[in-house]
């Protein structure tokens, strides 16, 4: 649905996007994940046709994103980072200007205009003044302009910046709701736990060079080349220690006041026998727990070239 090839970005000498290829499926929730400055909005206003790339090509629903403008825009919704709202209008009247820009016929708007006021959760707010919503109203409002023409892709950048975290809440469920209607969907981030449990594949970039990217289950198993353990004890987790210092397939041991994680070079059979022995050798075990990978856990070791 979105496939960027070899693209470039330079701002004077400064290189802000390398050579990035990329590939987004139909349906894909993907997290566009990066620090501060590492290229998402550059990339993003690419794919929106708002930026001339050095070189590189993409195309977003199969229109290119230089030869068919016109066609991308009218496949795609997309939010800004920093985006305005015109303050004299009225929520209805805002999005009304929008459907006017993207052609729908009069007699649709006012029935499209409602569904997408209902969706956000806006229908109280439709005679209201636009300069009258919290931030987190008008980041919704924001977001509805982008549905209007109901478009099968969304570029969303940075949709929940600034939200406090009951309204970020809020929208990492309507992007599930907006996934489930069969939208595609890019969201970037600079914030982990917000894209942890609503993507479906990833991306990372830093400096301008996408590190990796991949389905979600994919990118989680090539971080974790070793089983990661938490083990807690009654009391000093000495003993224990010990006793999983003496493994051959247990390494990186770190040890906590009552607790300590390890990694295992082994598979179930070896998890089932390191929890047997600690058992019976009477060390105070407590619990002992397989960790599964989070988004960090993958951020910070694809980006400190641990993973490529
Ligand atoms: N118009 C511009 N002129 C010069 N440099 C720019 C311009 N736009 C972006 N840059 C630089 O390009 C780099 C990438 O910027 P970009 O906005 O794409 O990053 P980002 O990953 O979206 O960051 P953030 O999370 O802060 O929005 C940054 O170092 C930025 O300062």
């Amino acid at each position: 649905m979105i496939e960027i090839q070899n693209f470039r970005k330079t701002y004077g000498d400064f290189v802000a996007v390398e050579d990035l290829t990329l590939s987004i499926g139909a349906g894909e929730m993907f997290g566009f994940i990066g620090p501060n400055g590492a290229g998402k909005s550059t990339t993003i206003r690419f794919l929106a046709t708002l930026l001339r790339a050095d070189s590189g090509q993409a195309t977003v629903n199969g229109h290119s994103v230089t030869d068919d403008p016109v066609n991308v825009r009218r496949s795609i919704g997309y939010m800004p980072d920093m985006f305005g709202v015109y303050d004299g209008m009225k929520v209805w009247e805002f999005l009304d200007f929008f459907s006017v820009a993207y052609e729908i016929p009069r007699d649709q708007r006012k029935a499209i205009i409602g569904d997408v006021l209902e969706l956000l959760d806006l229908t109280h707010k439709r005679d209201d003044y636009v300069n009258g919503l919290s931030r987190g109203m008008k980041q919704r409002l924001c977001l509805a302009k982008t549905l209007v023409h109901d478009p099968p892709v969304l570029i969303l950048d940075e949709p929940a910046s600034g939200l406090d975290p009951r309204a970020r809440l809020e929208v990492k469920a309507l992007l599930k709701e907006l996934r489930k209607m069969g939208k595609t969907i890019l969201i970037s981030s600079h914030i982990l736990t917000e894209l942890a449990d609503v993507c479906t594949s990833i991306g990372i970039i830093e400096r301008g060079k996408l590190l990796l990217a991949g389905p979600i289950g994919a990118v989680y198993r090539q971080i974790q080349r070793n089983r990661h353990l938490e083990i807690r004890f009654t009391g000093a987790p000495d003993a224990g220690v010990s006793l999983l210092r003496s493994d051959p397939k247990v390494q990186n041991v770190q040890v906590d006041a009552r607790s300590c994680t390890v990694e295992l070079a082994g598979d179930d059979a070896d998890v089932a026998r390191l929890m047997r022995q600690l058992a019976n050798a009477e060390v105070g075990l407590v619990s002992f727990a397989d960790k599964e990978p989070n988004l960090e856990d993958v951020f910070m070791m694809v980006t400190k070239g641990l993973v490529t």
